[in-house]
């Protein structure tokens, strides 16, 4: 016993005098980026070319500042040693020492990979793997993985410490954000993490496998392997939800990358926030990829040739374009194969000509009738006969074009025939006419689930249809403005942060620099500072050089014609599992979707190990799981719970009774105030001063503002309860879930197995089911317990 004690002391002392080592090469590094920054800026003056550069190179210093701050915490958390006696540092970033030698290796580097890969079976050439936890600058405790005692040298016997690190990551209270995992990624992870840039990549696993955690360390993992590419055509992360973006939103700037554009699907149109919800009914028409051909041919019906001639009266005289001319200037404009608005131009400027001409014809004609009717008969008859028409020339054409243009009566009769169209008007003003989606649906299609009224709000439905239009019309300049306002507005905020990294960094030195806009880069006159992604985000059209879509199943046919839009090169990494398809237009198979644009050329790479949910909690999923998908494995739980899951019947009333018992018994905080009787307060209460640990209140869509109203604050993630729907809770975990209304959950869509199932996967500690009538079959395992 003492000896091991005396084992671990000597280890902390060794590897602390490392660490602090490791931390004076890391201020040595920032000091250094500090005195470049402050360089770059005393230079001060010069041309305007002079001046971008200036803020490019800043830009480049400041978020090299940026992330040598962000590995600050758990900078160095793993070694490895070789039989050869060789000893190497793990790290959030690599360092050198003043020689140039490598002392700590970036975890994404080559040399980490054994780190990652190394098992008892296949050591490749490991003696040893340790752990290391920090805290702050202090080395705390260790962990070792020995693969062969007999190549470690007698010291290092000696000083063996051993308690599995992830284990003890996992067991960690949950905070409301996920953190990293750079300490423990595990081999079948690392896997997907590494995997090559090219191609498509399907990560399918169970719940609580890895899957968000794995994608983001690939992201992390991409931007430092291709640095050259993907900093110029950027990195695009798919969220399902604005909440589920929120909690992933700290693992990227922990691992010091701050260069990913994270967004969902309804907010991939500048301009648009989709804010309210389909029916899973309309939601399964709308992601039909067969409305993409509904929107072509609703564009194509508004391309329009009038019924006989067009005729246009404009002071008194009558305008006239054959309808013969009209179909012929129709088909000329749809043959340049120009989208919608383009080709407009070439429209308009053809039927100005032509009414120029028809103009010339209807002042000839009038100007003979009037000769007739003023002068003498004979006369009249033998004059020469005028032709205005054909005495205009290209240039008469032209001025008598824009002369046209100027009038009403013509701007209304050539924009009824062609109009300019947004996205936004097409699509609305088809969803509005039960008309013109019957002419346009095609067989089978049911069309009328999709009418509502034209002034609806945007689902995230509606945001692939209003994508398909904007590519069909072309640019289209008011969402652009919308977001340049947008991206504007934002500048406030990065101007904010710039000098929080000044601050934080001691470069705002009054005199020196005090210029935190030029280091945020936006300047309301240029864009040329922008960064890549805060261009690529403005921009719909941008060709990301890689797009991971997480929750992939629950995408539609239609959002993923979107998606493959932003990655022509098709570098994309899809990670989801089938049995948790929620939405009805989502995926029942990774073929079915991926296909059709990649046919066949996908792989994928399997997580089957839950580092989240328990043993006992996974037994009752893989029941729900069984009944509803049985085609699908759940996966293993790497770990058993504290505590058996169960079922509660209660009233809905006295749900903040059970979240404070939850509460209790995952040890948050509660202030000793607050009684069961007085739910509404719970959320305050606890507020800040509670400790680590969450409790999720997950309820069917329909019963989730009557629960939610019992609990403050709604919807923050910090909050220690958070009252979600199934929807809203997808990708998310807590120490303990409260699962209300089960039924509820499986009869709100044709996809309320898949439902539950989520929903009963999100504990990492405890499980209840609440419920009022009866308890599903399919949760008969759980014992019952009546509070009523
Ligand atoms: N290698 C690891 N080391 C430590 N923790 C891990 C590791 N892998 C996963 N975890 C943890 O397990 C939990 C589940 O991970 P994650 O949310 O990525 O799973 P998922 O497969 O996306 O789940 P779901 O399908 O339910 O959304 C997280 O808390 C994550 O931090």
């Amino acid at each position: 016993m003492g000896n091991r004690q005396d084992g671990l002391v000597e280890a902390l002392d060794v590897e602390q005098r490392t660490v602090s080592w490791l931390y004076g090469r890391l201020d040595v590094a920032r000091g250094r980026a500090q005195a470049a920054l402050r360089q770059v800026y005393a230079r001060g003056g010069g041309t305007r070319q002079a001046m971008v550069e200036r803020e490019a190179l800043a830009g480049e210093q400041a978020r090299r500042l940026a992330q040598l701050n962000a590995v600050e915490r758990g900078l160095c958390f793993g070694r490895i040693d070789d039989g050869a006696g060789r000893s190497t540092y793990i790290g959030r970033i690599g360092l050198r020492d003043e020689g140039h030698e490598s002392v700590l290796i970036d975890w994404r580097a080559p040399a980490a990979r054994p780190f990652y890969v190394a098992t008892a079976t296949d050591p490749g050439g490991l003696v040893r793997r340790r752990h290391l936890h920090l805290k702050d600058r202090l080395v705390v405790g260790i962990d070792d993985e020995v693969f062969d005692l007999e190549g470690m040298s007698e010291g290092d016997r000696r000083t063996l410490v051993g308690e599995a690190a992830l284990l003890a990551a996992l067991r960690r209270g949950r905070t409301g954000r996920m953190g990293d995992v750079v300490a423990t990624i595990q081999t079948e992870q690392d896997r997907v993490i590494r995997a090559s840039l090219q191609g498509a990549l399907v990560v399918q696993g169970g719940p609580g496998t890895g899957k968000t955690v794995a994608a983001l360390h690939r992201a992390a993992y991409l931007l430092y392997t291709h640095r050259d590419t993907l900093e110029r055509r950027g990195v695009l992360v798919v969220g399902p939800n604005p909440m589920f973006l929120r909690y992933i939103s700290q693992v990227l700037p922990a691992l010091g990358e701050t260069q990913v554009v994270m967004t969902t699907v309804g907010e991939m149109f500048p301009g648009v926030r989709a804010s309210a919800a389909d029916t899973p009914a309309v939601a399964v028409v709308k992601g039909d990829v067969r409305m993409a051909e509904v929107v072509a041919r609703a564009l194509e019906l508004r391309q329009r040739v009038p019924e006989g001639d067009l005729v246009v009266e404009l002071d008194g005289l009558r305008l006239r374009v054959p309808h013969a001319v009209c179909e012929r200037l129709r088909e000329r404009a749809r043959a340049v194969r120009l989208p919608h608005n383009m080709a407009r131009k070439l429209y308009v400027t053809e039927m100005l000509k032509e009414l120029a001409k028809a103009e010339a014809r209807a002042l000839e004609e009038s100007l003979h009738l009037e000769e007739l009717a003023n002068g003498d008969p004979e006369l009249a008859e033998l004059a020469e006969p005028m032709n205005l028409e054909g005495d205009l020339d290209e240039l008469d054409l032209e001025l008598a074009s824009s002369r046209l243009w100027g009038e009403p009566e013509v701007r209304r009769a050539v924009d009824d025939l062609w109009p300019e169209l947004t996205p936004r008007r097409l699509v609305s003003e088809l969803l509005a006419s039960p008309e013109t989606l019957w002419s346009v649906a095609p067989p089978g299609l049911d069309w009328r689930e999709l009418v509502r009224p034209a002034e609806a709000e945007w689902t995230a439905g509606d945001v692939p249809l209003l994508d398909e239009a904007a590519e069909l019309l072309g640019e289209d300049d008011s969402a652009r403005r919308a977001a340049a306002r947008e991206a504007e507005s934002e500048q406030a905020g990065d101007v904010l942060y710039a000098s929080e990294v000044l601050e934080s960094t001691g470069v705002l030195e009054e005199g020196v620099f005090a210029r935190a806009d030029v280091l945020a880069g936006r300047h309301a006159d240029d864009g040329a500072e922008l960064t890549t992604a805060d261009r690529a985000a403005a921009d719909r059209t941008w060709a990301y050089g890689h797009v991971i879509v997480d929750e992939a199943q629950e995408l539609s046919p239609m959002a993923w014609r979107m998606i493959m839009r932003r990655v022509p090169a098709r570098s994309l990494t899809a990670v989801g599992d089938l049995a948790q398809t929620g939405s009805a237009a989502g995926a029942r198979s990774w073929g079915e979707v991926l296909d059709p644009y990649l046919e066949g050329r996908w792989r994928v790479e399997r997580l089957l190990v839950n580092y989240r949910t328990p043993v006992e909690i996974m037994r009752v999923a893989a029941d729900v799981l069984r009944a509803f998908a049985p085609e699908q494995e759940p996966p293993e739980s790497v770990r058993s719970g504290e505590s058996e899951p169960r079922a509660v019947r209660v009233p809905v009333a006295g749900l903040p009774a059970l979240v404070r018992e939850e509460l209790a018994e995952i040890g948050s905080e509660v202030g000793p105030e607050v009684g069961p009787e007085v739910g509404p307060e719970i959320g305050p209460e606890i507020g800040s001063e509670a400790g680590a640990g969450r409790v999720g209140v997950v309820t069917p869509d329909a019963r989730h503002a009557e629960v939610a109203r019992l609990f403050h604050p709604e919807g923050d993630l910090d909050a220690p309860v958070v009252v979600l729907t199934v929807g809203q809770v997808k990708g998310l975990e807590f120490d303990a879930v409260v699962v209300v209304d089960p039924a509820g959950i499986l009869a709100q869509s044709p996809m309320g197995g898949q439902d539950l199932y989520v929903a009963v996967t999100r504990a990492t500690r405890r499980l209840t089911v609440a419920y009022e009538g009866e308890l599903p079959e399919v949760l008969s395992r759980l014992p019952q317990k009546s509070t009523m």
